[in-house]
């Protein structure tokens, strides 16, 4: 049976296009074309969420798989985390991040752009949509089309919360991992091989990328550091860092918010450490 599309068809915004420019068209013989969708807040955008992007196509390029393009899809505004700066900011920070650094990452508004919150499994929906359906998926060497397997790029920590039900409808955790799948990153502080003992009926779906060298940042110590006042320099693209300073981003986070203060306890010791500076 032929999947309902309904949902994201009814999310997408008039006016609306799917950036594609950066997207292979064709596809190596006899590999899978692939396609990875990172979902996050991206307020700000770090220089590890950009690396994860080549970190995965190393790792999938040795799985027989062929990476025709990548994909970041920053949250809505109605997530409403702490520490969100408004989804045109985040949208135009991935696109200052990675328009002269990069051929084949591209910055994808339809889910920021939402007023209502989407779930990511409907993101993924989305992407399988404008890629599989309307593009009709990837011309082949011998002229045949092939449809792009479409894959959730993620840190560990995220992967972690997969198991918590109040968090992730079990139905959308069947749906992402079943149906699509995911590239998951380690990060320090997240112990993936537990976490992923619960996903174990998806482990074939299921791609580990280890940190050959290991990057820390966050977002929320790029945001630590712009609180007091410090110097993010060469921990985020140099155009981002501009960015920031023009439009006065992050100054004033211990003002009320209507944010259900989802920001993650920063731990102690990395406060301590960054203000030793
Ligand atoms: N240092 C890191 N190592 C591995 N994965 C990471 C790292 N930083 C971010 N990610 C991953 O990048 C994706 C986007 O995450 P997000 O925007 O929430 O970044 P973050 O830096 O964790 O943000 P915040 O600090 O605001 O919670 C998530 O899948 C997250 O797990
Ligand atoms: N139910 C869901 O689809 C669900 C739940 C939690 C987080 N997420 C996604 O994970 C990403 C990262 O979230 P955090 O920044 O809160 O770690 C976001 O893109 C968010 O939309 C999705």
């Amino acid at each position: 049976m032929a999947y309902d599309y309904q949902y994201v068809k009814e999310k997408t915004q008039e006016g609306y296009t799917f950036p594609s420019h950066r997207l292979k068209r064709t596809c190596e013989p006899d590999r899978v074309p692939l396609v990875f969708v990172a979902c996050g807040s991206f307020s700000p955008i770090t220089y590890l969420h950009l690396r994860m992007f080549p970190m995965a196509r190393d790792h999938a390029r040795n799985e027989g798989f062929d990476v025709i393009g990548g994909f970041l899809s920053p949250v809505s505004d109605a997530y409403k985390k702490r520490g969100l700066a408004p989804a045109h900011h985040r949208i135009r920070m991935c696109e200052l991040a990675t328009e002269n650094s990069s051929k084949w990452l591209m910055v994808d508004p339809w889910e920021a752009e939402s007023p209502t919150y989407i779930p990511t499994a409907r993101v993924l929906d989305h992407f399988n949509y404008e890629i599989n359906e309307v593009m009709g998926g990837i011309e082949c060497a011998d002229g045949t089309r092939k449809p792009a397997k479409i894959v959730l790029l993620a840190g560990a920590d995220l992967v972690q919360t997969l198991s918590t039900p109040d968090l992730w409808d079990a139905r959308d955790v069947d749906h992402i991992l079943g149906r699509y799948g995911v590239f998951v990153l380690e990060r320090q502080g997240t112990e993936l091989d537990s976490a992923l003992v619960s996903l174990k009926q998806w482990e074939e779906n299921i791609h580990v990328i280890r940190q050959v060298i290991n990057n820390d940042i966050s977002s929320t110590k790029v945001r630590l550091l712009l609180k007091r006042r410090m110097s993010i320099d060469y921990l985020i693209p140099d155009d981002v860092v501009s960015y920031i300073y023009e439009h006065n981003l992050y100054r004033d986070l211990d003002q009320p918010s209507d944010t259900k203060g989802k920001e993650k306890a920063e731990p102690s010791s990395a406060i301590a450490g960054l203000a030793k500076g």
